[in-house]
This record gives structure tokens, C-alpha cells and sequence, in this order.
């Protein structure tokens, strides 16, 4: 019998990272997918602007579409979490470079509700040694994130990142965000994560319904 790793074992998601569009403009574009989107995530920006409504907009159109509500906690961990996962968030976003405790709220808080959560690197200085850490706390994603504004500098690498996390986690899965475009999806898709995170390729492509599904493809 062949033993499957943690990694081979689902499937890869594609996360539409929704940023930067209306609430109309997101339903239009989930309407028109016809399931290449897995996750909806309602991004920080977003959320921002218009509270945990566009969470509840988008759970209550599209009940098959998990929603990511990318809180990105810092602290306050249980407490926030609370919010998003009652507002009918599947998943939520805490960062990294937070304190235990927090992660360990947030935690605690999706298994209250019955949902997930998705940590975020950004700005983690020692990816592997966070990572090992992260995985024993239950998270159900580690998210290897290149800033949006760190973008084009050359400081990060999003696949090289993916790899170290890929190296040591043995629980949680992989996820990949900041800046991936269909040019690079195909050497992400290769490393397996569990989830790749795309925003303003499919956001600001000419026809955001045609990039998502063809990002999905490039992930099969
Ligand atoms: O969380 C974010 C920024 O902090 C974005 O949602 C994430 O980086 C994906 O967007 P893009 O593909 O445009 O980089």
C-alpha cells in the first residue's frame, strides 16, 4: 500500500484574495468562477472599509465557497477570532510574529466554532524555526507571505519561503501569497502547499473570472 504524506493527501485550494473590489463586483466574480475558487477571502482591506458585512455578504450568497476573513490578529486573539467566526468566516487569519498566547486564542477559538486557522508569515525573520513552532499549536495553515510592499525589491522569494516551510511542518499545511501571477503559479503549484493565495492577478485582470479559472487549472 502507498502511504500518502500530509502534503499529497488534499487538494490544492486556490484563495482568491478579494482586496481590493466592491462587495457587487466579489459576488459577480464568485458567481462567474463556477467553483475554481475555494476560499473568498475577504482581505484586510476590505475589511477595513466595510467591517465583517462583505463576510457575511459573501457566506450567505455562496455557502459552498469557504470565506477567509483576513483579520491578520495581533493580539486579542480569542476575542477576534470570535467576531469573524461568527460573522460565518470558515477560516482566519492571525500573523506569525504574534505571542503564543494570541495564536493559541485564536486557536481555541476555531475550535469553538468549528473553523480553521491560517497563520500568517509576514515579517517572520526565522521562517523555519517559527514554522516548527506554529505547527505543534494545532494552526491548520502556515502562510508564507511576501509583502505587498516588499514586492519587486528582491528581498523574498515566495517559493524559496514555501520550501523551508514545506521542509518542516508536519501537522499544518503550506500556503503561498504576495504577488503570485500565472507565470509563477506553476513552480508554486509544484511544492504542493495546501493553498495558493492570489489577489491582484485576478482582482485586476481584464476579466477576474477567466484569470481565476485559469489559475485553477494550472493547479491540477
Ligand atoms: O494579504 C494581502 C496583502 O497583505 C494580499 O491579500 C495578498 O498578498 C494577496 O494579494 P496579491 O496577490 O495581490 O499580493
Amino acid at each position: 500500500m502507498q502511504v500518502q504524506t500530509h502534503k499529497e493527501e488534499c487538494i490544492m485550494k486556490l484563495q482568491a484574495a478579494l482586496d481590493t473590489l466592491t462587495l457587487e463586483e466579489c459576488l459577480a466574480l464568485l458567481d462567474h468562477t463556477k467553483g475554481a475558487v475555494d476560499i473568498a477571502e475577504v482581505g484586510t482591506p476590505f475589511i477595513i472599509e466595510c467591517g465583517m458585512e462583505p463576510v457575511r455578504a459573501i457566506k450567505a450568497a455562496h455557502p459552498e465557497i469557504e470565506v477567509l476573513a483576513d483579520a491578520k490578529i495581533m493580539d486579542a486573539g480569542e476575542f477576534e477570532a470570535d467576531k469573524c467566526f461568527e460573522a460565518g468566516a470558515d477560516i482566519v487569519t492571525v500573523l506569525g510574529v504574534s505571542y503564543d498566547e494570541t495564536i493559541e486564542g485564536v486557536v481555541r477559538s476555531a475550535k469553538t466554532h468549528g473553523g480553521q486557522v491560517m497563520v500568517d508569515m509576514i515579517g517572520v525573520m526565522d521562517l523555519a524555526a517559527r514554522a516548527r513552532e506554529l505547527d505543534k499549536m494545532g494552526v491548520d495553515y502556515i502562510c508564507v507571505h511576501t509583502a505587498f510592499d516588499i514586492q519587486g525589491t528582491g528581498q523574498k522569494d515566495p517559493l524559496e519561503d514555501l520550501k523551508v516551510v514545506n521542509a518542516v511542518i508536519e501537522n499544518a499545511r503550506a500556503a503561498v501569497a504576495g504577488g503570485v501571477k500565472l507565470a509563477t503559479v506553476d513552480a508554486i503549484a509544484a511544492e504542493k502547499p495546501g493553498v495558493i493565495v492570489v489577489g491582484g492577478a485576478i482582482c485586476n485582470a481584464d476579466d477576474p473570472a477567466v484569470m481565476a479559472t485559469a489559475m485553477k487549472e494550472r493547479m491540477k
